[in-house]
Order: structure tokens, then C-alpha cells, then sequence
């Protein structure tokens, strides 16, 4: 295994065999400090089983992990006290209200206080970060879905985790408050926590990962940023633009270039330019479906050629 000081995470040849199903082969990636890294992949490829081998809730079949330094199969409380995991939503404890609940919990974490991480995570500040201070007197089961999917952030991260693992985090969310949510995915990551996240929305997967990961049959298929698994697919952009009342498409593998030969012949003329690399949804889409059929890489995206008239 490649020992890098700053791996959080470190997984190699990580096999899982449920009775005579092999639902993980040779699985490996790493996780380094601060990075947010998003599990992609089909309903059954095994992204909970990963997961959960990595929280030290399942036991691997075969392989090496290493998380925060110890193997989870055998690590103990003060390690799992620097873990946060975010699951399904909260729904004991309905008659509590929320700062009682989050004040209570963080009392567990007390003595997993270091110099370094002061924990708990100070209650109200806690509840401010999460958008949840005028709620913050209520009952749980007095919350809407999406304010008690914050609350279950909320109880993720109560003991400052150096680690924290989302399971489809913004499920149920509007607008407004994924935002906000990925606005804290995004300061906890500058606090230097390491954040493994599974989710089905490709767009927040862009959004929030500096590297995705995507999972299929229990495999491994990619693994970088949005950015080069789409050049991964397909080295080309696609360049629409308009002139004299008349929309243009090109594909080209330098896009800059030629961006800048079109302004440098057409000057102001250029209108409506745009241009538009593989989404992380072709991408996955490309990805899966080459894993699933055993094929060859596919060369290059169907982005169409049409040429129409304003
Ligand atoms: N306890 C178990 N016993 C036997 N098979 C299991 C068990 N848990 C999961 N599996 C099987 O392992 C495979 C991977 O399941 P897993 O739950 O890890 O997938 P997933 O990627 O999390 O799927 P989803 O997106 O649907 O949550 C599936 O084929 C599933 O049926």
C-alpha cells in the first residue's frame, strides 16, 4: 500500500462475498485530508457495502483498509469518536427538542477532546451552522423532512469529525437548502475533514467532489475529478456559436484555440458562444455502460452535428 502521511483513507484489494455472491473485487482507492471524494454508482454495486466496511460495521472478506490510520475491523471507540457518519434520518427521540438532543449527544464525544479538536462542536454554533436556529427549541418530530435531514448532518458532525461519511445527504432537500448544505460540505473540507460521500445526483456530485469515484458491479470504472473523467471519455468540446443570424457547431479537442481564431476572424460579429464539455451525466452514463457490457472504451460522445437558422 502506498503510504502517504496525509491518507485518510487507504484501500487495496478490498473483496466482499456475501455467501457465494461476489459483490466487491479488488476494490481500491484512497482518500487524502480534507478531500471530498463522492462514491458514484448503480443501485446494487456495492457502494453501502464499501462504506460500511469502512465505518467497521461489516466485516471485508479479503484486502487492506486502512481508515485514519487503523483497520477498521479491529480499531477501537477513541477511533470511532473521529468518525461522523450521516445516515438515514433521525426518527427516535421525537419528543426531544433539538438543542436538548445535540447537547446530549455531543456529551459523548467529551472525552475524545484533543489539543488539536476541541470536541464536541459547541451546540448552538453547531445548530447555526446547520441552519437550524430558529428551529433550535423544537420537537423532532415537529420538524419538516428536509430541517430533520439537517438535524441528521447535525448529529454527523457533533463530535468534529476528522471523517465524515455522507449517505445521499441532500435527499429531501429544496433548493435553498441544498445550497446551504453544500456551502458547509464545503467549509467542513477547508477544515481540513475528509468527506466520502454517496449520492445519485450527478449535479451535486460535480458540485462537491474533488474527486469522484464510480462503482459498478462491485468495480472500480473511474476515478479523478468531474474534469478528467469527461476528458477520460472524450477528449473533445463542443463549440456552438452564431453568425449572421446563422448557429454553428464544432467539436475540437482545443477549444481555446479555436474560440480565439473564431474572435480573431469574426471579432464582436460572434454571438451566443458557447461551449460545452461531456457532463458528468455522459460521462457516467458512457462509464456504466461500458463496465456493464464488458466493452471497449467508447472513443468519443454522440453530441450531434445539427446546423440550424435562428
Ligand atoms: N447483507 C447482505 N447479504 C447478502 N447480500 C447483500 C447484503 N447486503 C448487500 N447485499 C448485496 O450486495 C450487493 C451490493 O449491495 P449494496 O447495498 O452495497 O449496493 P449499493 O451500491 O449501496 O446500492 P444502492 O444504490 O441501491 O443503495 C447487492 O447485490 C446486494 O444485493
Amino acid at each position: 500500500m502506498n503510504h502517504d502521511v496525509d491518507d485518510v483513507i487507504q484501500v487495496e484489494g478490498l473483496r466482499m462475498r456475501y455467501g457465494t455472491n461476489d459483490v466487491l473485487h479488488n476494490v481500491a482507492f484512497r482518500a487524502g485530508k480534507g478531500e471530498v471524494v463522492c462514491l458514484l454508482g448503480p443501485n446494487g454495486a456495492g457502494k453501502t457495502t464499501t462504506i460500511e466496511i469502512l465505518e467497521g460495521f461489516r466485516m471485508r472478506s479479503a484486502g487492506r483498509v486502512s481508515v485514519l490510520g487503523e483497520d477498521p475491523a479491529h480499531a477501537g471507540e477513541d477511533w470511532r469518536a473521529r468518525l461522523g457518519v450521516v445516515l438515514q434520518s433521525w426518527r427516535d427521540h421525537g419528543k426531544w427538542r433539538v438543542r436538548e438532543l445535540l447537547a446530549h449527544l455531543g456529551e459523548f464525544y467529551a472525552p475524545y477532546s484533543t489539543a488539536s479538536i476541541r470536541r464536541p462542536w459547541d451546540t448552538d454554533e453547531l445548530i447555526d451552522a446547520v441552519g437550524l436556529t430558529e428551529h433550535a427549541g423544537k420537537k423532532i418530530r415537529m420538524l419538516s423532512g428536509g430541517q430533520r435531514r439537517r438535524l441528521d448532518v447535525a448529529i454527523g458532525i457533533v463530535g468534529r469529525p476528522e471523517l465524515l461519511f455522507l449517505d445521499e445527504p441532500t435527499a429531501g432537500f429544496d433548493p435553498q437548502a441544498r445550497r446551504d448544505f453544500h456551502d458547509l460540505v464545503h467549509r467542513l473540507a477547508d477544515d481540513d475533514i475528509t468527506i466520502l460521500l454517496t449520492t445519485h445526483d450527478l449535479d451535486e456530485a460535480e458540485k462537491l467532489a474533488d474527486r469522484i469515484l464510480i462503482l459498478t458491479g462491485g468495480r472500480i470504472v473511474a476515478d479523478g475529478s468531474a474534469d478528467q473523467l469527461s476528458r477520460q471519455i472524450s477528449g473533445e468540446s463542443e463549440i456552438r456559436w452564431t453568425l449572421g443570424g446563422q448557429r454553428f457547431v464544432h467539436s475540437t479537442t482545443e477549444a481555446t484555440k479555436y474560440v480565439h481564431e473564431l474572435f480573431k476572424q469574426h471579432g464582436d460579429a460572434i454571438d451566443d458562444l458557447e461551449v460545452r464539455r461531456a457532463s458528468l451525466e455522459d460521462t457516467y452514463m458512457t462509464l456504466v455502460r461500458q463496465a456493464e457490457s464488458g466493452g471497449e472504451a467508447v472513443a468519443a460522445l454522440d453530441f450531434g452535428r445539427k446546423v440550424g437558422t435562428r
